[in-house]
C-alpha cells in the first residue's frame, strides 16, 4: 500500500522561511528529535507501569548514528512507535501545524525579538528540515496487531506514507542531510551537540557505541540522598577547572510551579571576574539555554548551576516571559530560598559565614538593593559590616558596639567609614586615636548601601572618615580654645588662601587639638556623594550637579605650633610655611601629585638644609 498525500495547512510553503530564519540555530534539530524519541521511551514506560503495555521493555537506549557516504543521520528509539494513522495525525498534523504556528509568530516579531524566540520555541519535529532536505519516519507502534509505516516527506505539504516490514517496536528517523548542511555529518560535530543539550536527558542516549547522557542527574535527586561530594563533583562537570563552590542551595517545589535545580554560590572574589550566564536553564532534563535572565533575579545572575523547569513557558517572546506569572513566582521563589539558606549558614556557623563573607557579601548588598524588601528584612539581621581590625559585626552589633561613644549631640549614631584604608590612613588613625570605630566599605556597592542603610535604620548616619576634622566629625557640644584672637586668626586665614591660591579649597582656621595636623583637608559628605554618583552615572536630579567641581575644606589648626610659626615669620618664609602644611595635608589625602609633588620635594630638602 502506497498513499501520495497533501499536508493541509494555511502557510504555503513554510520550510524557506524556517531554513532562512533560523540559520544560526540549525543544531537544534538534533535535541528536539532526540527529546521526541525520549517522549516516547517514557510514554511506553509508562504505560508499562500502568499495565497498558503487556511486552518486554527490552532496551530502551536511544541510538543517534550517521553515515557520511549515505549522507544520512538517523534518530532510533524503542519507545511507543506510530502507526501509519498516527503520524497522519501526529506529523502531518500535529508537527506541521505546529511549525506554521511558529513561522506566523515569528514574521510578526522585530529583529530584536526574532533572536529572542531561536532556540526557545520547540519547533519539534519540523526542525528536521532546517538541516534535511528528506525525512523519513519507520515507525512500529507497540500497540498489537498493527502493521510497521514508512513516512517521507521533503518539507512541502507532499507525502508519501507507505507500510514497510520494520517488526522492531519503536521509531527510526532519518535525516538524508542537505547539500549545505555538511557540518552535521561530522561526528565530532554531533557530539558536542549532544553533549550540550542531551547531557542530563533521562533516557540513555548512545553515539558511536557510547552512552553520552547521565539520566540522573543530582538536581532529579532527593538532597538527603545526596553527599557535598556528590554536589561538587557535579559542579566540576559543570564547570570543569574552575574553584570549588562556597555552598550550594538544591531547590525543589512541585507546588504551585515545577521546578528543580542546584544553585552554587561561585568562589570570586574579584567583581571584574564575575561571568553572567552561569545558570543552565532545562526543561525536563533537556537543554534549553544559559539565558536565564528574568527567571532568576538579577543579583542572583552571578551564581552557577542549573534549573530545571517544565512550567517556564519557552515559547513566548521576552517581553511575556517577564509578564509571565509563573516567571515571577519562580523568581520570588528562588530569593526567598537564598535568603533562607543564609540566614541558615548564619546561624548555623558564624565563623563560616564570616570566612565567606568576601565572597557573598556582593550578592547579599546587591540583593538588599535590588530585590524586593523581603530579601532586605531577612538579610538586615545576618549581612556584615568589617571594621579596620577585620572584626565582623551584624548591623545591630554594630550600633549597639559604637553608641556609647559616637553619638552626636542630636543623638544620631554616626558610624565613620573609609573607603580606602591605606589612601585614608591618617584620618583613620585620627579616628581611632579618638576612640572612635572605623568600618571597611570599600566595595563599590557600598555607596549604595550606605544610603540604603541611612534609609532604614533609626538615627543613623554615616560619614567618610575624612568628611570633617575630627572634632567635627562626630559633633559633640565641647568646644576647643583657640590660642588665637581673632584678628590672627583672620591674618592667618588670608595667608593660607593666598599660599594655596586655589578658590576651590576653602580654608577656614579652626581650634584643634595641638596634636593633630597642622593643616587638615576634609571632603563634606555631602557634595563627595553627589560627586561619587555623578561619576556613577546616576542620572536624574543628579545632572543639576554636573558642573560642580571637587571642592574641599582646608582647615588650618590655630592650635599647632607651625601656625604661630607661620604668622610670626618674614612675608617669604611665611609664605613657604603655610605652602608646606599644605602640601602635607595634600599629601595624608593622597592629593599631593605632578607639579605640586615635584615643588615639595624642592621645598622639603631646601627646609632640611635652612
Ligand atoms: N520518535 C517518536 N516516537 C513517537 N511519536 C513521535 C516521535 N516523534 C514525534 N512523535 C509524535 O509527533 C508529535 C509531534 O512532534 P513535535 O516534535 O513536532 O511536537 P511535540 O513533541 O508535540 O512538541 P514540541 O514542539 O515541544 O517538540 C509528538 O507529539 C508525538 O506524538
Amino acid at each position: 500500500m502506497q498513499e501520495k498525500g497533501n499536508i493541509s495547512i494555511h502557510t504555503e510553503n513554510i520550510f524557506p522561511i524556517i531554513k532562512k530564519f533560523l540559520y544560526s540555530d540549525h543544531e537544534i534539530f538534533l535535541r528536539e528529535l532526540v527529546s521526541n524519541a525520549v517522549d516516547a521511551t517514557q510514554k511506553l514506560k509508562s504505560l508499562g507501569q500502568l499495565g497498558e503495555f503487556k511486552g518486554e521493555l527490552g532496551e530502551l537506549k536511544v541510538k543517534v548514528s550517521v553515515d557520511k557516504e549515505a549522507r544520512t543521520i538517523t534518530i532510533s528509539d524503542r519507545g511507543l512507535g506510530m502507526t501509519a494513522e498516527e503520524i497522519k495525525k501526529y506529523i502531518n498534523q500535529i508537527a506541521f501545524s505546529g511549525a506554521t504556528e511558529f513561522v506566523e509568530k515569528y514574521k510578526e516579531k522585530d529583529a530584536a525579538a526574532k533572536d529572542q524566540i531561536i532556540g526557545q520555541f520547540g519547533l519539534g519535529f519540523y526542525s528536521a528540515f532546517m538541516v534535511a532536505d528528506n525525512v523519513e519516519i519507520f515507525s512500529k507502534s507497540y500497540k498489537e496487531e498493527t502493521e510497521g509505516a514508512h513516512w517521507i516527506c521533503d518539507g512541502s505539504t507532499e507525502f508519501t506514507l507507505e507500510t514497510t516490514d520494520k517488526t522492531d517496536r519503536g521509531t527510526d528517523v532519518v535525516l538524508h542531510v542537505a547539500a549545505d548542511s555538511d557540518e552535521f555529518l561530522e561526528p565530532a560535530r554531533l557530539r558536542t551537540i549532544l553533549t550540550k543539550y542531551c547531557k542530563f536527558l533521562p533516557i540513555e542516549i548512545e553515539f558511536e557505541d557510547a552512552v553520552i547522557n547521565q539520566t540522573q542527574p543530582i538536581w532529579v535527586k532527593q538532597p538527603s540522598e545526596l553527599t557535598d561530594e556528590d554536589y561538587t563533583t557535579f559542579y566540576q562537570e559543570l564547570y570543569p577547572f574552575s574553584e570549588p563552590p562556597l555552598f550550594w542551595i538544591h531547590l525543589n517545589v512541585d507546588y504551585p510551579f515545577n521546578l528543580t535545580g542546584i544553585l552554587y554560590f561561585p568562589k570570586v572574589k574579584d567583581e571584574l571576574q564575575f561571568q553572567r550566564n552561569k545558570i543552565q536553564l532545562y526543561s525536563r532534563q533537556v537543554f534549553i539555554t544559559d539565558e536565564v535572565k528574568d527567571v532568576v533575579p538579577e543579583f542572583l545572575m552571578l551564581l552557577h548551576g542549573v534549573i530545571d523547569s517544565p512550567d517556564i513557558p519557552l515559547n513566548v517572546s521576552r517581553s511575556f516571559l517577564q509578564a509571565d506569572a509563573a516567571v515571577k513566582k519562580i523568581n520570588t521563589y528562588i530569593t526567598k530560598k537564598v535568603a533562607d539558606k543564609l540566614a541558615e549558614l548564619f546561624r548555623k556557623d558564624r565563623s563560616g559565614f564570616e570566612e565567606k563573607w568576601s565572597d557573598i557579601g556582593m550578592f547579599v548588598k546587591y540583593g538588599m538593593l535590588s530585590a524586593d524588601d523581603k530579601f532586605y528584612d531577612k538579610a538586615k539581621d545576618f549581612v556584615l559590616v568589617q571594621n579596620t581590625a577585620g572584626k565582623y559585626f551584624t548591623l545591630s552589633e554594630y550600633q549597639e558596639f559604637v553608641q556609647a561613644n559616637q553619638k552626636d549631640k542630636a543623638e544620631q549614631t554616626v558610624v565613620l567609614y573609609t573607603t580606602d584604608a591605606e589612601a585614608q590612613h591618617s584620618f583613620v588613625q585620627a579616628a581611632l586615636d579618638r576612640g572612635y570605630d572605623v568600618l571597611k566599605l570599600d566595595t563599590v556597592l557600598d555607596s549604595h548601601f550606605i544610603g540604603q542603610l541611612e534609609q532604614k535604620l533609626e538615627k543613623v548616619t554615616f560619614k567618610r572618615v575624612d568628611a570633617d576634622t575630627i572634632g567635627k566629625l562626630i559633633e559633640k557640644d565641647e568646644t576647643i580654645e583657640s590660642v588665637l584672637s581673632d584678628d590672627d586668626k583672620t591674618k592667618l586665614q588670608e595667608l593660607f588662601a593666598k599660599a594655596i591660591g586655589n578658590e576651590h579649597m576653602h580654608v577656614q582656621v579652626e581650634a584643634l587639638s595641638p596634636q593633630d595636623a597642622p593643616v587638615i583637608i576634609t571632603v563634606p559628605e555631602f557634595m563627595r556623594r553627589m560627586k561619587d554618583m555623578q561619576r556613577a552615572g546616576g542620572g536624574g536630579g543628579m545632572q543639576m550637579f554636573g558642573s560642580l567641581p571637587d571642592s574641599y575644606t582646608v582647615s588650618v589648626n590655630a592650635n599647632h605650633p607651625v601656625a604661630q610659626r607661620v604668622l610670626s615669620a618674614t612675608d617669604e618664609a611665611s609664605h613657604q610655611l603655610a605652602r608646606q602644611a599644605f602640601d602635607l595635608a595634600l599629601l595624608a589625602q593622597g592629593m599631593l601629585k605632578g607639579e605640586a609633588l615635584t615643588a615639595f620635594v624642592k621645598r622639603s630638602a631646601d627646609l632640611l638644609t635652612a
